[in-house]
């Protein structure tokens, strides 16, 4: 494809990839960003992320030339051919999207993009917004298209290059096809449809991947109550292709910037629409309860009252491989322990050392996070916490360990004498009781 002018406005996980990937396709890109500090940094190519390949890629695009970083809304909006939109869309009035960010683009760069130009909305925007952004003509005769990304954090590049999916959806067709074109050399289903649609897929996806994950957090705590293992029920359940192997392992909640913020701005859809999703109610409402159930099960752990207990946490990021806090379950599983007198010190192979998150002090080492705590709490699944020197732990306090993750070998960890307890497995203490 012939090289094309691009603009990508914010510079966070999703604008930076974009900016990055699409630098590395061969077009121009220009990204820009409100945060001129951000903005320095980047234009040194230090990403200050934690994403696989993407200061590689950053850096790359930066020496060809095919990319820039510039502060603001630059001239150079008025001279692309594609503006992609990736600020934030976070949580709002009664948990509906707060689209202030979205709305800052389009009052600074609306009227100055050319008519050949498509402005492409690649933030998570509720169902409606690309109507209202045409047919208020925020950018007078410009073509408007949703393009929702579907990237994980700590896959953002791979994922960004090599789709599951790509959905387009437009009312203005044409301009639908110039974007799924950037996509071509990808080799993924490419989906055209109607903006309402394409703005849906997304909401739809994220929230069917919560519900799917409170589900199997229910179960993990039936499968207590009945002697069964959730590890053997999930893997059962996976083998049938309906269903799906993937998303079906149990933990201290949902969290990340994503998933939280899209369930209830799904449901403040459907409340504005007057339809009952009560089915998505209740899987924000079980979510919201895992981190209770997980503080219940150290304060069993710690024998019934966690006052001035030295407890160790193992992982702070929202899931593994990335460094991001957001919406952490891990820090909200914290605060309760930390609400009922808990001492608490934690480590996490993404963050910086002696620094504190909420109410943890941060160490830098999994064995100074446990030297002397009570109980071990693993919150997020990071693979080296599976590999610890689980003797060298119980050479210490011997402490009690909480796995959420289902990460560890038990057998290795009760062999070192210490007491495991984990999510959904038979032969543990019934029923902790939630606070
Ligand atoms: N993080 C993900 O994994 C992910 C994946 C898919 C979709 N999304 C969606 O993409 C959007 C962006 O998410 P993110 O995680 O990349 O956010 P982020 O917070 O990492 O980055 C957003 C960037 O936008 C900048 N910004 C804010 N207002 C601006 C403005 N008016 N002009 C220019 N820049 C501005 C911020 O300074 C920041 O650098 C959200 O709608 C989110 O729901 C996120
Ligand atoms: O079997 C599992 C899988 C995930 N999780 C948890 O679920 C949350 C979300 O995980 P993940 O979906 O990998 O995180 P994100 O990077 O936020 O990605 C989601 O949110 C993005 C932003 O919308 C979307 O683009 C992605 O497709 C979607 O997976 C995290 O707390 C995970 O620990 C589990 O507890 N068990």
């Amino acid at each position: 494809m012939v090289a094309q002018r691009i603009a990508v406005v914010g510079a966070g996980y999703v604008g930076l990839t974009t900016a990055a990937c699409f630098a590395r396709l061969g077009h121009d890109v220009v990204c820009t960003d409100v945060d001129e500090a951000k903005v320095d940094a980047l234009s040194r190519a230090d990403i200050g992320l934690h994403e696989p390949g993407l200061a590689r890629s950053v850096s790359n695009g930066l020496r060809a030339g095919k990319l820039r970083f510039v502060h603001g809304a630059p001239a150079e909006l008025s001279e692309v051919d594609f503006v992609f939109v990736a600020v934030p869309t976070p949580t709002g009035h009664d948990g509906a999207a707060d689209l202030t960010a979205v709305e800052a683009v389009l009052e600074q760069a609306g009227d100055r993009l050319s008519p050949d130009c498509v402005l492409v909305i690649k933030s998570t925007v509720p169902v409606g917004t690309i109507s209202r952004i045409t047919a208020l003509a925020r950018c007078p005769g410009v073509a408007v298209v949703s393009n929702p990304e579907f990237l994980r954090e700590g896959h953002a590049v791979e994922d960004f290059l090599h789709p599951q999916r790509v959905v387009v959806g437009s009312e203005d067709e044409a301009a639908a096809r110039r974007v799924a074109a950037l996509y071509a050399g990808m080799d993924a289903p490419t989906l055209i449809t109607g903006s309402a649609s394409a703005e849906l897929v997304k909401y739809a996806s994220n929230c069917f991947l919560a519900m799917k994950l409170s589900y199997v957090n229910t179960l993990a705590e039936l499968c207590e109550e009945l002697g069964a293992d959730i590890g053997d029920v999930t893997q059962g359940m996976g083998l049938d292709q309906r269903i799906g192997a993937t998303f079906l392992t149990p933990g201290p909640g949902w969290g990340g910037s994503c998933l939280p913020k899209d369930t209830q701005a799904l449901l403040a859809t459907a409340r504005a629409a007057e339809v009952d999703f009560s089915l998505l109610d209740a899987a924000i409402a079980t979510n919201d309860r895992q981190a209770h159930r997980v503080a219940a099960k150290v304060r069993a752990a710690a024998g019934g009252s966690l006052t001035g207990v030295p407890v160790g946490l193992l992982g702070l990021t929202f899931k593994a491989g990335t460094d991001d806090l957001r919406d952490s379950p891990a820090l909200a599983v914290a605060e309760l322990l930390a609400a009922e007198g808990a001492v608490l010190t934690g480590y996490d192979p993404s963050a910086t050392a002696d620094r504190c998150a909420g109410p943890v002090c941060v160490v830098a080492s999994p064995y100074v996070a446990t030297e002397n705590a009570s109980v071990v709490v693993v919150l997020t699944e990071w693979p080296e916490f599976a590999e610890l020197d689980w003797a060298r732990m119980a050479c210490g306090g011997r402490p009690v360990i909480v796995d959420t993750r289902d990460l560890l070998p038990a057998r290795k960890v009760r062999e070192a004498g210490l007491r495991l307890i984990s999510m959904g497995k038979p032969g543990q203490e019934q029923r902790h009781h939630c606070e």
